[in-house]
């Protein structure tokens, strides 16, 4: 291994209460709200193909069109605490909130630039009002901020003179002090989503990445800063030079989840989701698929039974309603948390092995395995493995806990669960109560 000044300076997960509460969250949600909502991805009758929240990188869409467009932004009807409660219905545990994207526009009333929601017609501060509603249901706010910020003349997506390098000192002043307002501004705020730090300018500073990281967790103790932030001092981005995972958790699962607990390298990690194969800030028209609620159910799942929360994101439009596809999904995935949750919230991976009928998950330290069914094969009989030293000792519905489901032991400690192979219109849960011990095999009950 290297001796690394600005590489991890920790290895392994955070084991602090606040980390803690973070990894139990399991589902969240995201929302991309800003000026690019007002196009919704179309400019005079033209779609644009790639994601809306970008648009102002399209061909088609000259700067000075979107630069002035935010004198149109005025969500007169928006109201924070109908979003907060639509959440708290769905059962996230906390929200990712953007108060700038690539575009540079704030919804808080920045004091660095005048891009921000005090200089358009709506004038007030967007930021407070989510983060005030979310935390009032009882919901933690994390605050998504875009280091690359198109609007800003210091930007540098490289730095090739002296004169860039000049203009990116400026740059770098200002997203501290950017950073510096929100966290004074929006304390409740339980951490930062970093984006747009892929390019050679961010990449070159390392060491002001980890300067800026440990004076934002000196203004805020125990803030959760994903692993987009840094670079290391050879522009390593989320894992230094020795492989280690810089900041609190893997952010690199974007749209993406991963197959196997290999691939979360015994990190903490979040996925985050678009219902629509790709688009964050509201789209006018959804191009190809969009996902239903049991896809949306079980990748979430998928991502908790390996360790992970799953972050589904919704893009209001520009006058702050949701679209009618995102209010059913928040309906319905709530419908099935109101029954299900037990098995998702403060859930971790079990290590056992993955069966085809769906996921494992189990609560830290309790005696229980959840198993969330998906696709009940046509014999109806659902195959366990259990861990080695794990016996199951009873086997029922999460939603009839009094009625035992009958246990078929086979061979290689494997068991049969048998339920009926027809009938389901969404998931379900059995819960699996577990004790110590191993499999006696014929012989051993022989002699005994
Ligand atoms: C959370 C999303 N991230 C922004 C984005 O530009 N993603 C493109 C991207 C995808 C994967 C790795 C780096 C960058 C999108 O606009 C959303 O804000």
């Amino acid at each position: 291994t290297k001796v690394l000044q600005h590489g991890a300076h920790r290895v392994g997960k955070r084991t602090d209460a606040e980390m803690a509460t973070w990894r139990g969250y399991g589902l969240g949600q995201f929302i991309h709200w800003g000026v690019y909502s007002l196009f919704g991805g179309e400019l005079n009758g033209n779609y644009y193909n790639g994601a809306a929240e970008w648009i102002r990188s399209w061909k088609d869409m000259p700067h000075g069109v979107y630069d002035s467009a935010y004198k149109q932004f005025n969500p007169a009807s928006f109201n924070a605490t109908q979003w907060a409660k639509m959440a708290k219905q769905m059962g996230v545990r906390y929200v990712t909130f953007t108060t700038k994207h690539h575009d540079g526009f704030c919804l808080w009333p920045s004091k660095y630039t005048d891009y921000t929601i005090a200089n358009s017609p709506y004038k007030k501060d967007i930021v407070k009002q989510v983060v005030d509603a979310y935390s009032k249901e009882g919901i933690d706010v994390y605050l998504y901020f875009s280091v690359m910020d198109w609007h800003n003349p210091d930007w540098r997506y490289d730095l090739k003179t002296k004169e860039d390098s000049a203009a990116f000192e400026r740059f770098k002043l200002f997203t501290k002090n950017q950073l510096t307002e929100l966290l004074q501004q929006y304390p409740q705020t339980k951490g930062l989503w970093f984006d747009g730090t892929w390019d050679n300018s961010w990449k070159k500073s390392g060491a002001f990445t980890d300067t800026l990281e440990q004076y934002l967790k000196t203004l805020h103790p125990g803030l959760i800063i994903g692993s987009r932030f840094r670079a290391d001092e050879f522009g390593n981005r989320h894992v230094d030079a020795n492989g280690v995972l810089m900041g609190d958790y893997e952010q690199g699962w974007e749209r993406k989840i991963p197959k196997t607990y290999a691939d979360v390298h015994g990190n903490d990690w979040d996925c985050v989701m678009t219902i629509p194969e790709n688009g964050w800030g509201y789209q006018k028209k959804w191009l190809g698929h969009w996902k239903s609620t049991n896809e949306i159910l079980e990748m979430t799942a998928q991502c908790v039974s390996l360790g992970g929360n799953f972050v589904l994101n919704f893009g209001p439009r520009a006058d702050g309603t949701f679209r009618p596809e995102e209010v059913t999904i928040a309906k319905e995935a709530g419908d099935w948390m109101k029954i299900n949750s037990a098995a998702i919230y403060n859930c971790e991976y079990t290590g056992w092995e993955k069966q085809d009928w769906g996921y494992y998950t189990k609560k830290t330290g309790e005696n229980k395995v959840y198993m969330i069914v998906f696709n009940v094969p046509v014999s109806g009989s659902l195959k366990i493995k259990p861990a080695k030293n794990t016996l199951v000792d009873k086997a029922y519905l999460l939603t009839a806990p009094g009625k035992n489901l009958s246990l078929e032991k086979l061979d290689y400690g494997a068991s049969f669960i048998h339920v009926s192979s027809t009938g389901y219109k969404q998931p379900f849960v059995i819960v699996l109560e577990t004790k110590e011990g191993s499999e006696k095999s014929d012989e051993q009950k022989a002699k005994t």
